[in-house]
């Protein structure tokens, strides 16, 4: 086992399929399960285990060195960790950052959330390539446990846990509430180098957004406030009916967890929306909800995509967008309806990564344009969206 950890208590990951990978406790002690998947981002691991789309997920980080930046208020995502684990190669032992207030391990810690240290994450990578993304459990100890008891028991755990197909999960991480949102994106400046944040710009012609929470991040809700959104959020099931009473001039549908399959509620309010002429644009499982109420499938991917270097084609410009990504599901390009066309393309592995209606004001992306963390290509989606509703003309205007 890793030198570097030597008073951590033993913990252990088994897959599903017998692999067992002692190592180190991190974050809370017991036990924990979920799909084993990899994320390949080299920044940014308080953003990614704070994405609700991380839900019922254990996350492995294929860079080695992990929590040398800590952790701060103003990175995380959501109001929580999303990720029912985490597992890393080294975690750092030092945190050196101006903005850190916390250490990884004390996040985790203090959140009730496992993680494991001391992986051989390659080993670990390699497996899930080969085989796909498949269930997993870690179980943590005291000192002095026996680590061969604890696999026994991670092994269980992880034969035990269901998989996410038919998992409905939108429902379990949304908002109880609608709340407005006008926090637009943050700049660092100041001599106390904290986060400025700016509002929405009043002095632009500003447009009424409703925006399904399915697990939103928050620097989606950040990038669309940035380009003159007054947002309403509301809970992933409220009705189309309930949404166009408030007139909006788009409407937009989150990232989330889970199968898309199952939310048949968000599918059917999504047909609506879309059918009315609507202003509509879905991220990552919004898109998958836009895609099957057009009519299309999904399919569960072999081990998905997550990580922040992921090249897309737009197709319309020939340009490639170097993408963030976190998905395991996607929709099947096979089963488009002749009304939705594709608009961009995985290049590496030609799936479907964007659509576009020809006969309504309708997009969707399958990655994450807000990145956080990742590179910023392909933030022109927003754009485009801000571009469909002042190409709309609104009902009643
Ligand atoms: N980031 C997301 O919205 C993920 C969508 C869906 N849960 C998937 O895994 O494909």
């Amino acid at each position: 086992m890793s030198p570097l950890l030597p008073s951590f208590p033993p913990a252990v990951l088994a897959l599903a399929d017998g692999t067992l990978f002692p190592g180190f406790s991190i974050g809370a002690a017991g036990h924990t399960s979920g799909e084993v998947v990899f994320n390949t981002a080299l920044t940014g691991y308080q953003e990614i285990i704070t994405d609700p789309s991380y839900s019922r997920q254990i996350v492995t980080l294929t860079y080695p060195h992990i929590g040398n930046v800590g952790v701060n208020t103003q990175d995380a995502e959501s109001d929580q960790i999303h990720a029912a684990g985490l597992v890393v190669k080294d975690l750092s032992r030092r945190v050196s950052n101006f903005r850190s207030e916390s250490s990884l391990d004390n996040y985790l810690t203090n959140a009730g959330v496992l993680g494991i240290a001391g992986i051989d994450t390659r080993k670990l990578t390699r497996i899930l390539r080969d085989k796909g993304a498949q269930s997993g459990a870690i179980v943590a100890g005291k000192i002095g446990d026996d680590v061969q008891a604890l696999g026994k028991q991670a092994l269980e755990l992880a034969k035990a846990f269901p998989g996410m197909a038919g998992l409905d999960l939108a429902k379990v991480v949304t908002t109880k509430t609608a709340y407005p949102w006008r926090e637009a994106e943050w700049e660092l400046h100041g001599a106390d180098g904290k986060p400025a944040y700016k509002t929405v710009d009043q002095s632009k012609p500003l447009k009424k957004v409703v925006a399904y929470d399915f697990g939103v991040k928050r620097n989606i809700l950040r990038m669309l406030a940035e380009r003159g959104c007054e947002l309403t959020v509301v809970p992933a099931q409220t009705s189309a009916a309930e949404v166009l009473a408030m007139n909006p001039d788009g409407v937009f549908l989150s990232n989330g967890p889970g199968d898309p399959g199952p939310c048949d509620y968000a599918i059917a309010a999504a047909k609506e929306i879309i059918e009315k002429g609507v202003p509509t644009f879905g991220i990552c499982l919004g898109h998958q909800i836009m895609g099957l109420a057009a009519g299309a499938k999904t399919l569960k991917m072999k081990f998905g995509h997550h990580g922040a270097n992921h090249p897309v084609k737009d197709l319309d410009t020939g340009r490639v967008a170097i993408t963030s990504q976190n998905h395991g599901f996607a929709v099947d390009a096979n089963t488009l309806p002749s009304n939705v066309r594709v608009t961009h393309v995985s290049l590496f592995d030609g799936s479907l990564q964007g659509l576009a209606w020809t006969d309504k004001p309708a997009l969707c992306f399958q990655g994450h344009p807000e990145a956080s963390p990742g590179p910023h290509d392909i933030a022109y989606l927003f754009d485009r969206f801000v571009a469909l509703m002042n190409a709309t003309k609104k009902e009643g205007k």
